[in-house]
């Protein structure tokens, strides 16, 4: 089904998934839905491959274990999260080059730790890669040293940002 986009979530300078200025990274854009979910969009590219032309499976982790981390901001935009723990089943095989989509949503949520479950999705809406994960929600000061400016943390609006997506 399609849904609303209702926000764009922030970007960073470096990281592997959502770092604008990571030559190699995914430079992938999280977008919360009006049905509770977020979406992540990204394309691989040839430095992403494990086989020629097939997705790398950890490369599939890393996205499926952000959209699920970040999943919790749709309700909490201040919780961060670790992940403790990430189980991954490899369905079919990603293709490299074309855009992919990425759905997660939080299944439980306590005081000290957060689950929940994710899909990539490909373009006919078959499921290559399921995941879920647990993750500990910790401050920010004990996970990184974290300064927004530097880092680039913020909201990247673009022209290709979409209104409403399937997943
Ligand atoms: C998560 C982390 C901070 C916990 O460290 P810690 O507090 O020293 O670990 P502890 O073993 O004392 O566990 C703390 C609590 O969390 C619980 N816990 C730890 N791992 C858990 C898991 N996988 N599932 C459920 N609970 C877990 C413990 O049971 C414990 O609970 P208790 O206090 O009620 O006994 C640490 O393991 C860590 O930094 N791991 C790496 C995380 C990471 O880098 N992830 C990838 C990048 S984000
Ligand atoms: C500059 C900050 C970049 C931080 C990226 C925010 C990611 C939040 C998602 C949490 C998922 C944890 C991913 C992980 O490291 O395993």
């Amino acid at each position: 089904m399609k849904y609303k986009v209702m926000k764009k979530q922030k970007n960073s300078r470096k990281c592997i998934v959502c770092g604008m200025k990571n030559d190699l990274g995914l430079k992938a854009s999280f977008y919360e839905l009006e049905n509770g979910e977020l979406a992540a969009i990204f394309t691989p590219i040839e430095e992403h491959q494990s086989y020629p032309g097939r997705l790398h499976g950890g490369v599939a982790g890393a996205i499926l274990d952000e959209t699920i981390g970040r999943a919790i901001n749709i309700t909490d935009e201040d919780v961060w999260g670790v992940t403790v723990e990430l189980n991954l089943k490899y369905h079919k095989p990603v293709a490299l080059n074309e855009q992919l989509r990425v759905v997660g949503r939080i299944t439980r949520d306590t005081r000290r730790l957060f689950e929940g479950t994710g899909e990539i999705l490909l373009k006919n809406g078959d499921i290559a890669v399921s995941a879920s994960g647990k993750y500990m929600k910790l401050p920010l000061s004990q996970i990184a040293d974290f300064n927004e400016d530097t880092e680039e943390w913020r909201v990247l609006p673009s022209d290709e940002d979409p209104a409403e997506i399937e997943v």
